[in-house]
């Protein structure tokens, strides 16, 4: 992962920019707006206690989201220029004339809301930062419990570091509510992190200890470090998020040799150092040179010893085996001299031996072979992240990954039936059900393998989830600069996102959930037939939001809300709601083609071609029908949200519906649908193609985006549809612009406003008695004359760009109005260009 750079360029972030455009201080102001957003402290909040306030961005939401005449004090150690509507003054929060001035501004009044965004002076030790992070927070507390009303909110920011769960549990004490959260504006980077206390306890008393800092965060005793663990996972690193242990501060260390040899805890000493060093200290040690000179001590013993951190479980072992034997030879006790004395004890050493001979060999060939799999995997990986930055370098497209993979039959294929083999999923598909083996059957079946151990299953599952993970979040990370970069891009994503892309018939995926949907209900009717026969139809989790019935014939929400636009309400057939006696009609036709049939009457189930045949059959009965009788057409019941919709079937003054058709293939479907030369069967029959029936679950992004882009079915568009559309766009485009339009409309307004001027003072002229007929006129003449006369423009000043104005940027001092700078070059270059037309004359 890359780091994240605290300076320079890398603190000016999206968040940086909108404070610069929305006019707030500093980009602070979001971490409030967001922990507002989620909790809504600000709203309900009269008198607010802003704690480390500058330079004013909290104030400033504050001011804007709080109700009016509301009461915001800030102060900081640091000046806060002045924010209207918000008291500020300078102090330091820690000391009592802070407490004071805070009362004398307060008076009576108790605070709804403490907000603390302080931040001490950091960049010196990790540890010592966070500590006076978190002792301001407890300082700021301390001032909350004086000011804060009851049932109030306290907001602070923290780190995370040792000092943090003492911090919270104080918080705990005095508040109902405690939650930390990282609002999405604070940096990844930081460790701070903002807890939120609501519902202030107001005690009667409080502990002074409970606000004391030393009391607080007294030094707890560390816990006994797991060097075991250290020792034989080396490849599992702990990263120092709470920061280092006291006085632990250097990250490299060294030790004598020999120290290990004598220690009675090796463990601690291969799991803390770097080195176990040969070197002789200046007054001498004998053990070590000793050491040094013994055969047992090899070359490869002293290259392990080396480089503790790089040493794996074998290298490891090799180091605890020397150590044993040398202290057998410095005669130092060990487990065997220890059990030595015992003949009986002896011989189960022995076989002790052996065992562990076994043990080793065995573990040599595995730790051979997870060593073979974890450099495959590697090369995998790299090969992968290879892909995924050609991709992102637009060097090869998203749908060329994983071809090389084995295709259909290959290990993971998705229809490999030899991994369900010995399961139940087998029989379960061989009955009928179309059970799919969940992901526990196919683990118990991996594991269950002779030889295979779970273990090497589980890694290699999660690393392959590890594997899959970072391809989505490379694929993400690839669309938002896309997305940063390519307008268009934006546009289509979030059309997407609203689900207002352009219209496409039946949408494969609307098809899917309903298919989805019937298997659902398919299989509850036949487990859940009880439910039904007690009338009990809730289903909850299959009920349509927007509360529109389901037409029942396969088409999507958008083509339905398509389809009920006006024009299409005359086409006999395409509005009609099937209900529940089309399947009995089906049923029907089906028994009946059964019976004439004879043969087939075994066989329930009519084949696709009959059931095609069926269907026209019913839609030239209907057709016929509905030419006899009136057509009903049902009126769809609007909620009152649904005002789009509403505006959609508006009709224009002119009595034709307010259709906006603006693709080709949609302006060739209705041309189709207008001539009858399509009805509404055709519609369903074309829904039922290879894109209606694809299984999306469970693939990655990057794979269906990619999908989506070509694997899309081609709709007809004919030549006059194409023209229709032409048009219509030309005639969009030539309208004037928004900025056009809207000149033009306020010029308009203000000559409007000027001649409703001129009539009211002209009926006041009029009106005047005090005046003859003549005076009226000639005045009313002057103020018209007055008001068609053209204001005429001050010229524009010349300024010589010489002297106090020679090179500068901007309006120069003293200078009103329109003015243009000019320079002697200039000059120049307007004779020349006089001289040179004068010339060609
Ligand atoms: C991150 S800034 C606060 C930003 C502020 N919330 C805003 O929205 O503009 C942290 C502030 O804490 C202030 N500060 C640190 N220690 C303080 C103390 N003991 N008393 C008052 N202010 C303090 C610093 O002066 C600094 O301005």
């Amino acid at each position: 992962m890359a780091i994240q750079k605290k300076h320079g360029k890398g603190r000016l972030d999206k968040w940086y920019k909108l404070a610069k455009e929305k006019g707030y201080r500093a980009r602070a102001a979001f971490k409030l707006i967001q922990l507002n957003k989620k909790y809504g402290f600000l709203e309900k909040s009269k008198v607010v206690l802003d704690l480390c306030a500058a330079p004013g961005s909290w104030c400033q939401v504050c001011a804007e989201t709080m109700p009016k005449d509301s009461i915001i004090i800030g102060v900081d150690l640091a000046p806060i220029k002045p924010i209207p509507k918000v008291i500020t003054f300078q102090s330091d929060i820690t000391t009592e004339k802070c407490r004071a001035t805070i009362r004398t501004h307060l008076k009576t009044w108790k605070a709804d809301c403490v907000l603390h965004d302080g931040a001490p002076n950091v960049g010196t030790a990790w540890v010592q930062d966070s500590y006076n992070q978190a002792e301001l927070a407890l300082h700021s507390l301390k001032l909350a419990t004086e000011f804060l009303i009851e049932g109030g909110t306290f907001v602070t920011k923290v780190f995370r570091s040792k000092d943090y769960n003492s911090l919270l549990w104080v918080l705990n004490q005095l508040f109902t509510k405690v939650e930390a959260t990282k609002p999405p504006s604070s940096r990844n980077v930081s460790a701070e992190i903002f807890v939120v206390c609501r519902g202030y306890k107001a005690p009667k008393r409080i502990d002074p200890r409970l606000l004391d800092p030393r009391s607080v965060f007294e030094d707890l005793a560390d816990p006994a470090p797991n060097n075991e663990a250290k020792v034989y996972n080396p490849e599992v690193k702990k990263r120092k998020r709470e920061g280092y242990e006291e006085g632990d501060y250097t990250q490299y260390k060294e030790i004598a040799a020999s120290e290990f040899i004598q220690t009675t805890d090796p463990l601690a000493i291969l799991g803390q150092y770097n080195r176990l060093t040969f070197e002789q200290p200046k007054n001498g040690d004998v053990a070590l040179a000793a050491l040094d000179k013994l055969p047992e001590t090899t070359q490869e013993i002293r290259h392990c010893c080396a480089d503790l951190k790089v040493l794996g479980r074998k290298d490891f072992k090799l180091l605890l085996k020397w150590r044993l034997k040398v202290r057998e030879i410095f005669g130092l006790p060990t487990k065997k001299t220890t059990k030595a004395p015992l003949v009986e004890e002896v011989a189960e050493v022995e076989n002790m031996d052996e065992e562990l001979k076994i043990q080793e060999e065995l573990q040599r060939i595995k730790d051979k072979e997870l060593a073979k799999k974890k450099k495959e995997r590697r090369k995998e990986n790299e090969r992968k992240h290879k892909e995924i930055v050609r991709m992102q370098m637009n060097m090869t497209a998203p749908m060329d990954i994983g071809m090389e993979q084995e295709g259909p039959r290959g290990a993971d294929a998705m229809f490999r039936l030899k991994s369900i083999d010995q399961t139940e999923a087998l029989r379960r598909i061989a009955k009928g059900k179309m059970a799919t083996i969940t992901e526990v059957d196919a683990k118990k079946d991996r594991d269950s393998g002779i030889g295979s151990s779970g273990e090497t299953d589980d890694e290699s599952d999660e690393e392959l989830d590890r594997l899959e993970r970072e391809l989505d979040n490379m694929y993400e990370s690839y669309k938002e600069r896309k997305a940063a970069a390519d307008a268009k891009y934006r546009a289509k994503k979030a059309r997407k996102e609203y689900g207002d892309d352009e219209w496409e018939g039946v949408s494969a995926s609307e098809k899917e959930e309903s298919d989805d949907d019937d298997e659902i209900l398919e299989e509850e009717s036949s487990d859940d037939s009880d439910a039904e026969e007690r009338g009990d139809t809730s289903k909850p989790l299959l009920r349509d939001l927007d509360n529109t019935p389901q037409d029942g014939a396969g088409l999507s929400k958008r083509a339905r809300g398509f389809f009920n636009q006006e024009i299409f309400r005359s086409i006999p057939g395409l509005l009609d709601v099937p209900e529940d006696t089309e399947g009995e009609d089906e049923a029907k036709n089906a028994d009946e083609g059964a019976a004439s049939n004879g043969e087939d009457s075994d066989n329930d189930v009519p084949t696709i071609e009959e059931q095609k045949k069926m269907r026209k059959e019913k839609a030239a009965r209907k057709e016929k029908e509905k030419e006899d009788d009136f057509e009903i057409v049902k009126q769809d019941q609007d909620s009152d949200d649904d005002w789009e919709e509403k505006e959609k079937k508006k009709k224009t003054k002119d009595g034709k519906p307010n259709i906006d058709i603006i693709t080709a293939e949609a302006m060739t479907l209705a041309h189709q649908l207008a001539r009858g030369e399509k009805s509404k069967h055709d519609l369903i029959d074309e829904g039922y193609n290879k894109y209606a029936f694809k299984d999306r679950d469970g693939l990655p992004d990057w794979f269906l985006d990619d999908e989506a882009k070509h694997d899309k079915p081609h709709k007809p568009i004919t030549k006059e549809a194409a023209a229709a559309i032409k048009e219509k766009l030309r005639a969009y485009n030539a309208r004037p612009i928004k900025k056009v339009a809207e000149a033009r409309a306020r010029k308009k307004l203000k000559q409007a406003q000027k001649l409703e001027k001129l009539k009211k003072k002209a009926d006041l002229l009029a009106g005047d008695e005090g005046m003859s007929e003549k005076e009226k006129a000639t005045s009313i003449a002057k103020l018209m004359s007055a008001a068609a006369r053209k204001k005429r423009k001050p010229p524009v000043k010349v300024i010589k760009a010489t002297g106090v104005n020679r090179g500068i940027s901007g309006r120069p001092r003293g200078v009103k109005g329109r003015y243009k700078m000019v320079d002697p070059r200039m000059k120049k270059e307007m004779r020349a260009l006089k001289r040179i037309a004068k010339k060609r004359k």
